[in-house]
Order: C-alpha cells, then sequence, then structure tokens
C-alpha cells in the first residue's frame, strides 16, 4: 500500500479534484430522489411542476457533466501513475548491481514492466473511487434515515448480509490474483529463456514439451484469475440479490405504514429510490477493493525492484589518479578473493596480478577455473570479498564503476550486438564517434567491404540474417577499439572462428596492445601464442605464468591445455 501511495503522491493535487468531483457528483445523484419527492408532493398539492422538473433535470445534467470530467481526470491520472512505475523500473534496472539481474530470469523481469506496473492503472484511481463510494454509501444511508428509520433498519439488515459475504471473499479474491500475478512473472521467464534457446528446442525435437511446459504457467494464472472472478461473482451476486430483497421488503413494510398512514407515499418512493442507488456504491466498493488489491500485489513486485542494491558510488575525495607511474601496472589486483555465496569455494582464491600498461596477457585454464570472474571483477561487475583492485593505482572503491568502464573496453565472449542498426551498434560506447572512425574501426575489423555491400550499408539492422555470427563478433570488436582504450578486455569466443574474424581478431590484439594493454580469456592456440605474458588459473588460483615457451617447459596443466587448444583449433584436427 506504501508503495502505491508513493506513486500516487505526485499527483495528490489531482487526486484531490477527483476526490472533490466525485462529491459534487454524488451530492447531485443524491438530490435527485428528494427533489423526486418533492415533485409528487406538488403533484398532490396542485402546484406548479415546472421548476421542481427543471431542477431534477438540471442535477442530472451536472452529475452527468461532472462525472465525465472525473472519469476522464482518473484516466489520465492512472496512466501517468503506470508511466512513473515503468519509467522508475526501468531506471533502476539499468543502475543495480549486475547480480541483482543475473539471478533472475530476464523474461520475470519483463514482465514487472509491461504487466505489473498495468495493474496500478486501475488501482490508482481506486482510491478515490473507494472514499467516493464510501461517503455516498453513508450519505445515502443517511438520507434514508431521514425518510423513515423503519425501513432503514430493513435495509442495514441487507446491508449486513452483503458486508459479511465481502470480508470473507474479498481477501481470497486479493490472494488469487496475488499468485495469478507470479504465475505469469514465472511464465514470462520460461518463455524468454526458451525462444532464446529456440535452436536447441527445435533440434531437441522438444517443441511439444517445452510449450506445454510454460502452458503450465498460463495454465496457472488462469486457474489463479478464475478462482478470482467466481468470488467476486459470488460477491456481486450476492451483493445484487441482497439489495433487490431489500427492495421487496421496504416495498412491503413501506406499503403498510403508508397504509397506516405512518408514512407518505412520495417519502416511500425517495426512499425507494435510495435503495436502488445504493446498488451503485456498493458495486463501486467492491470493484475499487478488487482493484487496490491486485494493485497492491503489483505495488509489491514493484518494490522488489526498487529493493535492488545499486551499483556502489566513488568513494568522497577519491577519483582518477592525476599523474598516473607511466611505468606501473594500468590494473592491478592484490590479494583478490572473490566468492558468490557465503558457501562454497571461492571462485577467485587470493590473487595478485599486475596488467601492464601495453603489451597483450593471456589468461588461460580449465572450464570454471576463474577466468570471466576476474573480468567481472576488473569491470567492477563484481567487488571481492577481500583485497583490493587498483586503476593507475588508485583503489576501485574510491572511483565510481563509470569512471573504471570508461577506461576498459570489454567483448564478450557472446558478442551480443544491442537492438538496432550496424551504425548504431558501433557508436554505442562513443556516441560522439565521427564517421571516418567508424569507417577506421570497420577497417581494422575487415568489416568495409561487406558493410559497403549492403544495401543499407552502416545503417542496415542487425536483427535481420544478412549479417554472420562471425561479422558480428567483428561488429562488437570493432566497438571496442573504436577508440583505443587503455585496456581491452577480449573474451574470446569459444565457437568456431572463420579465418577471416581470426586474421582480424589478431591483427586487432597485435595493434592494440602495442599503444595499450590487451586482456584476454584466450580459447584460441593462435591468441595464446601471440601473447606477451599468460596467466595460468585453476581453481581461482594462479597456478603459473611466464612465456609460452618457459610455461610449455615448466608447467604441466598449461601443456595439457595447449594441447587441448591444438587439437580443438588446428584445422588438420577439424578436417
Ligand atoms: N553467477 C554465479 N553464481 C555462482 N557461482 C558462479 C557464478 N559465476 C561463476 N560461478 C562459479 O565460479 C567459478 C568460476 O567461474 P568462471 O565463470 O569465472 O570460470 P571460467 O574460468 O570463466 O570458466 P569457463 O571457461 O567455463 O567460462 C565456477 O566454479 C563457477 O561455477
Amino acid at each position: 500500500m506504501r508503495t502505491l501511495l508513493s506513486f500516487l503522491r505526485p499527483h495528490r493535487g489531482v487526486l484531490l479534484l477527483g476526490l472533490v468531483l466525485g462529491l459534487v457528483a454524488n451530492a447531485a445523484n443524491l438530490a435527485a430522489p428528494l427533489v423526486t419527492k418533492r415533485i409528487i408532493d406538488t403533484l398532490g398539492a396542485g402546484g406548479a411542476l415546472a421548476g421542481p422538473i427543471g431542477l431534477l433535470l438540471g442535477l442530472v445534467v451536472l452529475g452527468a457533466g461532472i462525472g465525465l470530467w472525473q472519469w476522464m481526470l482518473l484516466g489520465a491520472l492512472a496512466e501517468r501513475v503506470v508511466l512513473d512505475a515503468r519509467t522508475s523500473i526501468i531506471r533502476r534496472y539499468f543502475t543495480v548491481r549486475l547480480a541483482e539481474l543475473t539471478r533472475r530470469p530476464t523474461g520475470e523481469l519483463v514482465t514487472r514492466v509491461t504487466s505489473d506496473t498495468g495493474l496500478l492503472h486501475e488501482a490508482s484511481s481506486s482510491i478515490v473511487g473507494l472514499v467516493n463510494a464510501s461517503i455516498a454509501f453513508v450519505a445515502t444511508l443517511v438520507l434514508m434515515g431521514v425518510l423513515d428509520l423503519v425501513l432503514l433498519g430493513c435495509t442495514l439488515a441487507a446491508v449486513l448480509v452483503v458486508g459479511g459475504v465481502m470480508s470473507v471473499l474479498l481477501p481470497t479474491i486479493g490472494a488469487a490474483q496475488r499468485a495469478a500475478q507470479e504465475s505469469v512473472g514465472r511464465l514470462g521467464g520460461d518463455l524468454e529463456g526458451t525462444l532464446r534457446a529456440i535452436r536447441t528446442v527445435k533440434a531437441s525435437r522438444a517443441e511439444e514439451r517445452q510449450s506445454g511446459r510454460i502452458e503450465a504457467g498460463a495454465r496457472d494464472a488462469a486457474a489463479h484469475n478464475v478462482r478470482a472472478a467466481r468470488r467476486a461473482a459470488w460477491v456481486w451476486t450476492v451483493s445484487w440479490a441482497g439489495i433487490q430483497v431489500a427492495i421487496i421488503v421496504v416495498l412491503g413494510v413501506g406499503a403498510w405504514r403508508a397504509e397506516l398512514g405512518l408514512l407518505e407515499v412520495s417519502s416511500l418512493i425517495a426512499f425507494l429510490l435510495y435503495a436502488f442507488q445504493l446498488m451503485g456504491p456498493i458495486g463501486e466498493l467492491t470493484q475499487n477493493v478488487t482493484a487496490l488489491q491486485s494493485g497492491i500485489a503489483a505495488a509489491a513486485r514493484i518494490r522488489e525492484v526498487e529493493a535492488m542494491e545499486r551499483e556502489p558510488q566513488a568513494a568522497p575525495g577519491g577519483g582518477p589518479a592525476p599523474h598516473p607511474d607511466p611505468d606501473g601496472p594500468v590494473v592491478e589486483l592484490r590479494g583478490v578473493t572473490l566468492r558468490y555465496g557465503p558457501e562454497g569455494a571461492p571462485a577467485v582464491d587470493g590473487v595478485d596480478l599486475a596488467v601492464p600498461r601495453r603489451g597483450h596477457l593471456a589468461l588461460v585454464g580449465p572450464s570454471g577455473a576463474g577466468k570471466t570472474s576476474l573480468f567481472s571483477l576488473m569491470l567492477r561487475f563484481l567487488d571481492p570479498q577481500s583485497g583490493e583492485l587498483l586503476l593507475d593505482g588508485v583503489p576501485y572503491r574510491s572511483l565510481s564503476p563509470a569512471q573504471i568502464r570508461a577506461r576498459l573496453a570489454y567483448v564478450e565472449q557472446e558478442t551480443p550486438v544491442v537492438p538496432g542498426t550496424i551504425r548504431d551498434n558501433l557508436l554505442f560506447t562513443h556516441p560522439d564517434a565521427t564517421e571516418a572512425e567508424l569507417r577506421a574501426a570497420l577497417r581494422a575489423v575487415r568489416l568495409d567491404g561487406k558493410v559497403d555491400g549492403l544495401p543499407g550499408g552502416l545503417d542496415t539492422p542487425l536483427g535481420g540474417s544478412e549479417v554472420s555470427g562471425g561479422e558480428r563478433q567483428r561488429i562488437a570488436l570493432a566497438r571496442a577499439i573504436l577508440r583505443t582504450p587503455d585496456v581491452l578486455l577480449l573474451d574470446e569466443a569459444t565457437a568456431q572462428v572463420d579465418g577471416l574474424t581470426e586474421a582480424a581478431l589478431q591483427a586487432c590484439i597485435r595493434d592494440r596492445a602495442a599503444t595499450g594493454a590487451v586482456v584476454t580469456i584466450a580459447h584460441r592456440l593462435s591468441t595464446v601464442l601471440d601473447a606477451d605474458h599468460i596467466v595460468v588459473l585453476e581453481a581461482g588460483r594462479i597456478r603459473a605464468q611466464g612465456t609460452h615457451a618457459t610455461l610449455l617447459a615448466t608447467d604441466t596443466l598449461y601443456r595439457d591445455l595447449v594441447e587441448a587448444l591444438r587439437i580443438a583449433t588446428t584445422p588438420a584436427a577439424v578436417g
């Protein structure tokens, strides 16, 4: 509820106006039966009817006009609340720690922006609706009491039955809606993950199985929603029937009292009109409580996003080194230990490593040795539990992640391209790069001819299949080297790389290593042979380091790794 209110707080002026409009519309509606009574009384006394009928018409027009204004006002407000919630979640996603996002399925994160926020729409105006309906409800009962207390007693008995049913069923409707929203979240997560692996799904002939699994999430959501709908139907039916019975009882008791001369017929008619009107606030209360409950459930899921931990900021007084030592390492790790959880072995265990300002440093090691984790630390996607990292001799903790990342360029193993054209992708890190810089980068990765040959050139969207996997890798590389970075971190693709891409990679690494630092997670023999310095990692520790020749002579694990790379990457072995 607090989260929901926090989304409404900036719009409290509009909410207040909506509330006032609702009250005026209510007053107009509530006055109508009394004016009707006056018309009947005037009719009995033989007076002029034009005045009261004109008043009644005026009240109807006023009520309708103000109701329309309130409807449009609250509709626009609801959309603004949804927009605010969506904007806030999207911004939060891009400022939180990477681990907060990677530990949840992507599709589930998406449903929070798309479907959960949508539920705030109804909920945001439901607060005004609830206040309005409650006031209308109480005011109707008061006016009924003014007309006849005995008939009010009959009505209150029906209201108590309706209230009892609501208090039992409404909370269970809320619980069912919450469960449905969670199922939709799971469905989003499963669907996104499966679509991402669609080739494997098809190759494994698992379409039926997998769609069945995902449909289970949809069925689950439907089952919860059906339960909520059934209960809502009960609430409606009982309220409707309760009031109808009350009206019949009021009619019977009222007629009897009128016969005894205890009640005017005009008062009975006015009372019956109020009894019919009572359905409005009761229906509104039910609807608004239901909308509010689903809004509160959605707000709870949105609140979880707001509780995600943000990336750290630079320590006060920190900042980049004004005069870095030209002979010192650009990045340095001192006794760095990283664990992913409180239990289990460290992924990086007491590592000391200096990345020289120039040259090519290759990381090799068996799977799970901690190579990717070292990159995550250098990019400050993660902070170590002990030890420290330094950039130009300045501890990472006194720098912001943005200050650190501005000095590094990173090519992921899976070389993802971002949505958009080739140009969008190349400009992604440096949006201000010139056309000449784009051309130079494309030339460096030997992609200039290919791009010139595309009908859309640089503006070809990357969604289609005109650009192959190897070409995508080269686009990712071109993006990283567009402006020569101080440190190029390159997680080599494990998949077979075509000859042209391999040659482009080698040339780029050599070029950048001549002027800056290149750190590779080497999966190819040619990259290892090319490195100036090789670090062998095993179980999170540095096992050995040196040149290819010395390691080959001294380290058995290195010899085995090189042998494996030779088998994996030499054409003879492949052929
Ligand atoms: N997000 C994570 N949560 C928990 N454990 C993780 C996570 N990422 C990595 N690990 C664990 O940390 C250890 C090091 O993993 P890392 O990915 O750094 O190794 P790697 O050398 O890059 O392996 P590969 O060559 O297979 O990519 C492994 O035991 C791995 O299971």
